[in-house]
């Protein structure tokens, strides 16, 4: 057991302490804090807290430090909307740009209305919840206070699904979505499904009131078609479909983009999915719309067609990491949007800083390959006009980040000769 003193709160949440000349993270430990800690390599497992710091508040879950969902929970809301912000600057310095990020905007709302639980099959009885954290256990669960009233049957679903599967033995993934109609479920890891097994999940459907059941995206029961509005649209979501952890933090993101892109008469919504933002954008501009998910743009497109007074929207399924949109394609645009998932989008960036579109706004979920795209954008002569990071993971390390960079037209003529 060694004495420890926290120095800082980590890109993941945990306290960093010095050992020696050694790094050590000390997960739920905080800031200025001194701890006593058995330390495994760069891991300590918190065993005591000598001396708490007065940021220390109660956390509001009992499962928290167990269920491995929530890293920052007893910390003040001051300071932890203080490091949710730097671990953005941070990512930004450490590609060497300094660059003004707005205060945190809180988009928690009514709460997650996703979630993903974990199935692991013990001697016949499946145990049921989320992951602890750098490691394989289950933390059985109870209720989880940050997803939406509307998943609170979500976990007794669960386990009565994962029940019916469990002779199988294999471990499963449970991702439970709360829709206008209702959750909608979809299950992973079980493999194609006998007879009697599909007969018990329609009947567990039943019982527990779901929209949807579907295993690895094949329909099992529907019982109602699963809907999202977006904006004053509604979008029939496909299975599985990514869609923003909370509703608030959609609406903050794409308020913002919309904000970002007012005037434009033409935009490319990249990584649009089911179309948070092409929908919404539809409204003041006309949109070009790609995903690499044929079933996520495909909803979009209906949702367009059966919404009246929306400007011309067209999707195009396309993979933008194997062909992102070229420079010369991009210079059509007056704005381009892109939303990756977590890698980021470096190719598409690259294409963006070469063509002559004026406006870039990315939305990401990750800081680091935020900040490497923004540095292609800034690089090529573009400048941040506004970076907000929006909040939707309340106590977890993610953070969400939009951001406009816009360039001036002797710029755009400059890449404007070298395009030919
Ligand atoms: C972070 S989500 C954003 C979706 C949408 N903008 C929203 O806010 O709901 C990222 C999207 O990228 C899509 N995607 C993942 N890999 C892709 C690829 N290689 N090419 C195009 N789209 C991809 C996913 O299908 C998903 O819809």
């Amino acid at each position: 057991m060694k004495r420890l003193v926290i120095h800082r709160l980590g890109h993941r949440g945990e306290g960093v302490a010095r050992d020696g000349d050694a790094r050590v993270f000390v997960p739920y430990a905080l800031a200025g804090e001194t701890v006593l800690a058995e330390i495994d390599g760069e891991q300590a497992r918190l065993a005591e807290i000598v001396a708490a710091s007065p940021d220390r508040i109660a956390p509001i879950c009992p499962h928290y430090a167990d269920c491995g969902g929530c890293a920052v929970q007893a910390l003040r809301d001051e300071p932890y909307r203080a490091w949710k912000r730097g671990l953005v600057e941070t990512a930004l310095k450490n590609v060497g740009l300094s660059l003004a990020v707005d205060p945190l905007v809180d988009a928690q709302g009514a709460g997650r209305r996703r979630v993903t639980f974990h199935a692991r099959m013990d001697q016949g009885a499946a145990r049921v919840g989320f992951m602890a954290a750098r490691s394989h256990k289950i933390v059985e669960i109870e209720a989880c206070p940050l997803l939406v009233p509307e998943l609170s049957g979500a976990l007794p679903a669960a386990r009565a699904l994962a029940q019916i599967l469990s002779a199988r033995g294999k471990p499963l993934d449970i991702a439970v979505t709360a829709t206008l109609d209702g959750m909608d479920v979809d299950l992973r890891g079980a493999g194609p499904l006998e007879e009697h097994e599909r007969r018990a999940l329609i009947g567990a459907a039943e019982a527990h009131d779901l929209a949807r059941l579907t295993n690895h995206g094949r329909l099992v029961a529907l019982r109602r078609t699963p809907r999202v509005a977006v904006g004053r649209v509604q979008v029939e979501l496909p299975p599985g479909a990514f869609l923003q952890a909370t509703a608030v933090g959609e609406e903050a993101l794409a308020a913002r983009v919309l904000e970002a892109t007012r005037g434009a008469k033409h935009v490319a919504d990249l990584f649009c999915g089911v179309g948070a933002f092409a929908l919404r954008l539809a409204e003041q501009s006309r949109v070009a719309a790609y995903d690499s998910a044929a079933p996520a743009v495909d909803a979009m497109g209906a949702a367009a067609r059966a919404a009246s007074g929306l400007k011309p929207l067209a999707g195009e399924v396309r993979d933008l990491f194997a062909r992102p949109l070229t420079a010369a394609e991009l210079s059509a645009f007056d704005a381009v949007v892109f939303d990756p998932p977590r890698a980021g989008a470096l190719a598409q960036a690259k294409e963006i800083a070469q063509s002559t579109a004026p406006l870039a706004v990315a939305v990401s979920c990750n800081a680091q390959s935020f900040a490497r795209d923004a540095a292609v954008l800034v690089n090529a002569g573009f400048r941040a006009q506004r970076i907000t990071p929006v909040d939707q993971f309340r106590y977890a390390p993610h953070v969400e980040i939009v951001a406009a960079f816009s360039r001036s037209s002797s710029q755009k003529k400059a890449k404007r000769s070298l395009l030919g």
